[in-house]
């Protein structure tokens, strides 16, 4: 059956779902095509309930800090509750009933069904071709890369849609990839009673933030009973039914485990979009796209499928970008000086823009400084947990921010300042003379301006 529609949007993660929504707000004869569920990997697997199991581990871990503090206080940890909380306050039971109804309810017609291209401005998804006047959105998001080792194909292993779906947390637990999912996975299920090791290939965690902040995760996670393995990888991995056994590089000592969680990067999906029929290439790592996410003759790309970091606020960044350009709205090119993320430890590691080695790598002379938190009168204040530091990265010929970490207690909130001094360029020296509440953490910003050499 061929239809007409002004827009189709094929996948509905957070961007696509925001650009379908934005585009019928407005008028438009808008189609939405999903596989799965309204909403993509961020509220059901992801972002979300990832958060809520990390704010159930944070609980704990600051109960363990009463005793130095304030006194006494027994916890016993429950797996339950947790499973719980995810299944009916994150993700409804995996049910994407209000969000799909919240999408109709805006006029977008939904179709549940896997959709492709079929050359330009056109899709087809079921049964259905349908012609799109103005163009497509692909915003098919991403899925975990599983790394070749052999062995591990066939074998239960996880990734991170079952780790968040887990009924109970394993006895033991090995991690492969230490990065974003594989840190974040790892503490919380370390401080629920699981014996955890990370193994990663690069030579420490978070290996795409500064080197300080790879070294505060892994303190962070030792702190938590986690063994942490840098440089290290799997060559074989064997399952007997009931536990995994990873064989590793050079021969050390195999590693046992009740589960193993794949958390080794993501991977887009080109070909199966049938991207060629619109003359791209569907063997690329990502959808290269425009500054207003054009990818082609009436086709806009947005999310994970871009390649400009996995991250949902990125996703919704383009999308508001691509919905603009589709209306015909003037606007700015997308612009990733800025890029900010968090990653939800314990303690919080915020960064924004270059780290200091990517600054150098672009030839910017650049100044650094580095402060620590527990040396802060708001650290000290705070006491157990205080770990953190700011670091900041300045091209030291304009006088401007083109980086900074903010790790610590609300890492991720402090790390706010420094996101608007990247965006907006404000001199350092104007950064300099601004008041900074005292006693906060934020105020670790200022002494690391006044120590930039
Ligand atoms: C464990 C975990 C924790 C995370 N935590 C954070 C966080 O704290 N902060 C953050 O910013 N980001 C986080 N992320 C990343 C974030 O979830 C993603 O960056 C975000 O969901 C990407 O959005 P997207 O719009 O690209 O689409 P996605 O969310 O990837 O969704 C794409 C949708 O397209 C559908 N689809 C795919 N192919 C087709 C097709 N051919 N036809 C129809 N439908 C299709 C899929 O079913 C899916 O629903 C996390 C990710 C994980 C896995
Ligand atoms: N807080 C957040 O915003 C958040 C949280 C989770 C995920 N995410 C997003 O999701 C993306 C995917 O997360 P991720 O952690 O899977 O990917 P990642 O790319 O961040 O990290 C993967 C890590 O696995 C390592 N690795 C790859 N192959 C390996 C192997 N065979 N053995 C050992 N180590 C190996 C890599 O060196 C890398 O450090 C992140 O990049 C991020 O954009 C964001």
């Amino acid at each position: 059956m061929s239809i007409r529609v002004d827009v189709v949007v094929v996948g509905l993660g957070p961007g696509g779902e925001y650009a379908a929504g934005a585009l019928a707000d407005a008028g438009l004869d808008v189609i939405g095509i999903e596989a799965e569920l309204v909403g993509g990997e961020c509220p059901y697997w992801g972002c979300v309930p990832s958060k809520m199991m990390i704010r159930a581990g944070n609980v704990l871990a600051e109960a363990g800090r009463v005793p130095s503090l304030a006194g006494e206080a027994k916890v016993a940890a429950d797996w339950d509750r947790v499973a719980e909380r995810v299944r009916s306050e994150a993700t409804g039971g995996w049910n994407d009933e209000a969000a799909a109804d919240r999408l109709t309810a805006k006029g977008v017609r939904l179709f549940r069904e896997r959709g492709r291209l079929a050359g330009p401005r056109r899709v087809v998804a079921g049964d259905h071709t349908i012609e799109a006047a103005r163009g497509v959105v692909l915003a098919t998001g991403s899925r975990p890369r599983i790394p070749p080792i052999p062995g591990l194909e066939g074998t239960p292993y996880w990734t991170n849609r079952d780790a968040i779906a887990a009924g109970e947390a394993p006895a033991s637990l090995l991690v492969l990839g230490g990065g974003a999912i594989g840190v974040e996975l790892a503490q919380v299920f370390a401080r629920f009673g699981t014996a955890v090791t990370v193994l990663e290939g690069r030579d420490r965690l978070i290996a795409q933030e500064e080197p300080e902040s790879g070294d505060l995760a892994a303190k962070a996670l030792r702190a938590d009973g986690v063994t942490v393995r840098t440089g290290a990888r799997a060559v074989d991995i064997e399952y007997d039914g009931e536990t995994f056994e990873a064989l590793l590089e050079g021969g050390l000592e195999p590693l046992r485990a009740e589960r193993v969680l794949v958390a080794t990067g993501r991977a887009t999906d080109l070909a199966s979009l049938a991207v060629d029929t619109a003359g791209l290439d569907p063997a690329a790592p990502a959808l290269r796209t425009d500054g207003q996410m054009r990818a082609g003759d009436g086709l806009w790309a947005v999310g994970d499928i871009t390649g400009h970091g996995a991250f949902t606020h990125v996703s919704l960044y383009q999308a508001r970008i691509a919905v603009r350009d589709i209306l015909g709205e003037p606007g700015p090119d997308a612009d990733y000086r800025a890029l900010p993320r968090v990653t939800f430890t314990d303690p919080e590691i915020g960064a924004v823009g270059m780290t200091e080695q990517q600054a150098r790598d672009q030839g910017i002379r650049v100044r650094t400084s580095v402060v620590p938190i527990p040396e802060s009168t708001r650290g000290r204040i705070h006491g157990p947990g205080n770990e953190g530091f700011v670091k900041l990265v300045e091209d030291a010929d304009r006088g401007v921010l083109v980086g900074a970490t903010s790790a610590g207690p609300a890492g991720g909130e402090v790390l706010y300042g420094l996101n608007i001094a990247v965006h907006t360029e404000t001199p350092t020296g104007r950064l300099k003379h601004m008041i900074y509440t005292y006693p906060t953490f934020h105020r670790a910003v200022e002494t690391a301006l006044q120590a930039l050499h």
